[in-house]
């Protein structure tokens, strides 16, 4: 990447979706990631119980507590309730440069309906979407969701992979063909970019297949994959805005897919983050001392000045 990257003036408005009565820590790591590598606002889209719970872990994160699950919803009220919900949403859709659909967002069908919905809307207004976590268990079972959408990202851990594999490719995941075997899944959901978590992160949209291997950290506690969906957006954004504001060159290779530079760039950004919170703090290591590693990160990979 170039340097003084951080220096570009409109760096993006973004929106994770996701957080619920289980899972509060996952959308707050994403949404505060992002601002830590320099997105300009940091949105979080949860239920209502969640959200009192995100908004006391910081100030600088918007919460809307617009989300509802099955039971807090009369069946009855449901379809009312759903184009509430979606409109609460979507009456943001044009301000937000990315969403992160799936941090802590539960499995809750109706909850997941809702979403839909809203990737529906995102998918229309041309937002890119960056599927994580339950997001993915979404997606398994409503692939039209994101097929052939070029601005989706999915971003699969171990087991989110296994489903997308047997889901969409009807078989077991392939090891001794892992590349071979992303390419064919990224192709089949109509070459979206998919970003596979683990020693190595493989990243393809169905083209060719790239590794990210570089440091790392030996220490895997949860949440660090919410660091990566959450710093996503704001890579993909200033990927984009090279691209589409015809600054690609001499920076990025026009003939490059952007929504697979941006997934390297992210793999490497948070990858270095973890090997710097380890050095420090060793077997303790947690996501939040990754997080406070952001910074050091991304100068390393793209100093500001
Ligand atoms: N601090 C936080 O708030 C954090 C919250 N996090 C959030 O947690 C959520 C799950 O993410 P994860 O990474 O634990 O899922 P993963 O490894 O695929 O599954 C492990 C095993 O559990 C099972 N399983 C999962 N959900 C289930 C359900 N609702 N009901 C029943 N089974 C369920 C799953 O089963 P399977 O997928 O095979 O059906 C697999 O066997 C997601 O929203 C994530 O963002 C994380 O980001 C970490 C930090
Ligand atoms: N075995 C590993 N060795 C080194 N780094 C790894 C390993 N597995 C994953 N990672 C790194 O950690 C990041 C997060 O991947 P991980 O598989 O932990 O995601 P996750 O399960 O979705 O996390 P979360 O707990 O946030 O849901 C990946 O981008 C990858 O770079
Ligand atoms: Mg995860």
């Amino acid at each position: 990447m170039p340097t003084g990257f951080g220096l570009i003036v409109h760096t993006g408005k973004i929106a994770v979706i996701g957080g619920c009565r289980e899972y509060t820590g996952a959308p707050y790591f994403a949404a505060i990631s992002a601002l830590k590598i320099g997105a300009d606002l940091s949105h979080v889209f949860c239920t209502k119980d969640a959200a009192p719970v995100i908004k006391s872990y910081s100030p600088e994160l918007i919460v809307h507590p617009v989300l509802e699950e099955s039971y807090s919803v009369r069946e009855e009220e449901r379809k009312q309730v759903s184009a509430k919900v979606v409109a609460e949403v979507d009456k943001w859709m044009e301000r937000f440069d990315c969403l992160v659909v799936g941090p802590g967002l539960g499995r809750d069908p109706f909850l997941l309906d809702c979403v839909s919905e809203i990737m529906k809307q995102a998918r229309h207004s041309n937002v890119p979407i960056v599927v994580d976590g339950d997001g993915l268990f979404l997606v398994a079972n409503s692939l039209h969701l994101v097929h052939g959408y070029p601005l989706a990202v999915l971003t699969p851990n171990v087991n989110e992979y296994k489903r997308l594999v047997q889901t969409v490719l009807k078989c077991e995941v392939d090891d001794a063909d892992a590349h071979g075997q992303l390419s064919s899944l990224a192709k089949q959901i109509g070459g979206v970019t998919i970003l596979r978590k683990g020693r190595s992160d493989l990243i393809s949209d169905g083209d060719i297949v790239n590794s990210v291997s570089i440091c790392g950290s030996p220490r895997r506690c949860g949440g660090q994959g919410d660091i990566l969906s959450g710093s996503l957006p704001f890579l993909l954004v200033l990927v984009l805005q090279y691209f589409y504001l015809g600054h690609a060159k001499p920076f990025v290779a026009a003939d490059r897919n952007p929504t697979v530079l941006g997934c390297i760039a992210g793999s490497a950004l948070l990858r270095k983050a973890a090997s710097l919170a380890f050095e420090t703090r060793k077997r303790s290591t947690l996501t939040t001392d990754i997080i406070e590693c952001l910074g050091r990160s991304l100068e390393d990979i793209c100093p500001a000045y």
